[in-house]
Formats: structure tokens, sequence, C-alpha cells
């Protein structure tokens, strides 16, 4: 293993909180709330506020699929954009790309698979076809020289197929990478993985995609996020997608818990003496207002630690 990195980009993935409502409601089906897009816009201005560089707004996706995702536009028109704050969105196709770059996106993202079975559930295609549809997205992309980053999901067992071979993780992962994408944000959608199945994925993963481009992305269900991300920062990764308070999931892997918590990983990072530039205190009274606006308990381990000690 490598040298633990001085420096973290840390990248939040705000919209994880946005889709576990759809979940929420498979489950309860005559729960219908939504977040309203006036809460939505005031959590990503107050992530702005804390020195976080990538804060991910909203996905372009069919508010058929995501019905809690219908006012991208909105949301992405109505923050006070920061400068040197990314906001990338989700772009699942063209027709995604083009709606963002219309409500002012200036980074998208494209969202893969290496399980057969998650991509069709997910986007309603194969991985060859998620392949063509992504080319299409990159190359409008690069045409105005708009970045790119490319997720690639079930990286560590998929809901639906179980395990998943690293090599499926390595050749989506560079697939996307030969495409265009400056980076590959490796997902642990369902959180079953632990520090040896990343390290084992992560090594055959880098072999085709340099360590520089890779980034995790990790949710808890097992409670081995904190431990998968130090594995992967040991072995050179140096950006880490998370949530605050932890909230979220996905809508199309049931039963998966939300992102890690950004507050554990800056607690971690720093306590590493990590330089990340976040202000820890300013992520944590941001969680709690997102908490007390949807009326939910924080994940985090390190907010429910202080408010013990308040
Ligand atoms: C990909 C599609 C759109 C395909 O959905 P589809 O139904 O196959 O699309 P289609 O091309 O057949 O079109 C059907 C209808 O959808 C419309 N449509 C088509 N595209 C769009 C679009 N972009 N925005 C808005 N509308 C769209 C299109 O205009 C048409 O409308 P109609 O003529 O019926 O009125 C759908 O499956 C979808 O939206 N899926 C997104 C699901 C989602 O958001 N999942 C969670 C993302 S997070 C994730 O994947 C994991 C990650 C990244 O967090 C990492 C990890 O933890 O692993």
């Amino acid at each position: 293993m490598g040298n633990v990195p001085t420096t973290v980009k840390h990248c939040l993935s705000y919209r994880q909180i946005i889709e576990e409502y759809p979940w929420f409601r498979s489950w309860l089906q005559e729960e219908k709330e939504i977040v309203p897009t006036r809460v939505k816009i005031q959590l990503i201005d107050m992530l702005s506020t804390t020195g976080l560089c990538v804060i991910e707004a909203t996905s372009f996706v069919s508010s058929k699929w995501v019905p809690q995702m219908a006012d991208h536009t909105d949301v992405a028109k109505g923050i006070q954009r920061v400068p040197h704050v990314q906001y990338p969105v989700l772009t699942p196709n063209i027709q995604g790309f083009q709606d963002a770059v219309a409500a002012g996106a200036t980074e998208v993202a494209v969202f893969g698979s290496a399980s057969e079975t998650f991509s069709r559930r997910n986007i309603n295609c194969s991985i060859s076809e998620s392949m063509l549809r992504f080319e299409e997205v990159i190359s409008a992309a690069k045409d105005r020289q708009i970045p790119v980053r490319g997720y690639v999901s079930c990286a560590l067992g998929c809901p639906h197929e179980g395990h998943i071979e690293p090599s499926q993780v390595a050749e989506v992962a560079k697939k996307l990478y030969e495409m265009g994408c400056y980076e590959i944000s490796l997902g642990d959608t369902i959180g079953v993985g632990t520090p040896g199945s990343m390290f084992k994925m992560l090594q055959t993963v880098m072999n085709d995609v340099p360590i520089s481009a890779l980034a995790v992305h990790c949710h808890d269900t097992y409670g081995q996020a904190l431990p998968n991300i130090l594995t992967a920062l040991q072995m050179g990764v140096s950006v880490v997608d998370s949530a605050v308070a932890g909230l979220g999931g996905c809508p199309y892997a049931q039963g998966s818990s939300g992102n890690v918590s950004t507050e554990d990983v800056l607690y971690m990072l720093h306590g590493m003496g990590i330089e990340t530039g976040v202000n820890l205190d300013k992520v944590i009274e941001t969680g709690d207002f997102i908490c007390n606006a949807l009326g939910r308990r924080t994940n985090s381990k390190v907010a429910q630690a202080r408010s013990r000690t308040l």
C-alpha cells in the first residue's frame, strides 16, 4: 500500500439525499412527500459556504423514474454559484445533458454499472447500450468543454447479481476513462464491501485507470465505509464522495443505506492530518438544517457525538 496523500478533494453527493425519497415511497406507497425546492436550494447554498469544492446538485433524469428530481432545472438555476465550487449534475443520456446545459450546468456526470441487471433496472438499458448513450453525452460535452465524470455502480457487489468480479468493474471504468471521463467514481452502491474487497477491486482497476483519476463512493450499510475509504486513501485515491448527515441511498438498490457521512469522513481525515479545506463545524450545522427540514435523525456518528457533548 502507498502513502496517505496530503490533500483530498472532497466531493459531496448531495443528490443522494434526494434520491432516497422515491425509494422510500416504493415501500410506503401512499407517501408522496417531495422535498421542497427551496429546501434543496438552501441546503446547497449552505454547503457552498463550508469549503467543499464539489457539490453534486441534482439529476437530469426522467421525473417518471425519479419524481424527486422533477425540479432539477429550478434547483440548478436557483442556487448561488460560488466561485471555485463545482456543481456537477447527473445526465444519463443526451436529453438530460441538453436540459442540464440549458439550466447552466458546467460539469456533468454519466452513471454506468458493472452489473448488467443493475444497469437495466437503474437506467433501462444494457451496459453496452449505456456506453453508446454516454459516448453521445461525452462527445457533446467535449464540444462545449464541459468536464464529464463517470460513475461505476456495483463496484463491490450488486443488489441483484451479488458478487461482481473486479475485472467487470475495471472493464467499465476503462471504457468510461477512454471515452473521456476525467474521473471515475467507483460506487459500493449497496455498501457490502470490506477493506479486503476494496483492495482487490482497486488493485485490478488501477491496471487500467490511473489511481489519480479514481474516486470512491461508499455507502455505509454494513458500517464498512470508513475502513473502505481508508484503504482507498492508502492505495493513493484522493477523491471521496460523501453526503452530509449520511443521508440518502439509491432508489434502485433497495436495502442500501445512505452514503458515508461527510462529517465522519472529515473527522477521520483531519485526525490523520490531511488538509481538506472544509470546515467541519459548518458541515455539522448544515447537517442539522437538513435533518430538521426532513424530520430525520443524522446518520453521522460525529454529529451525534457532538450533540451529546453540547
Ligand atoms: C435513463 C432514463 C431516462 C431512461 O428511461 P427510458 O424510459 O428508457 O427513456 P426513453 O429514452 O425510452 O424515453 C422515455 C421517456 O422519458 C423521457 N426521458 C428520457 N430521458 C430523459 C431525461 N434525461 N430527462 C427527462 N426525461 C427523459 C423521454 O422524453 C420520454 O418521455 P415521453 O415521450 O414518454 O413523455 C431513466 O431510466 C432514468 O431517468 N433513470 C435514472 C434513474 C436514477 O436516477 N437512478 C439513481 C441514480 S444514482 C446511481 O445510479 C448510483 C450512484 C451514481 O449514486 C453511485 C452508486 O452509489 O453506485
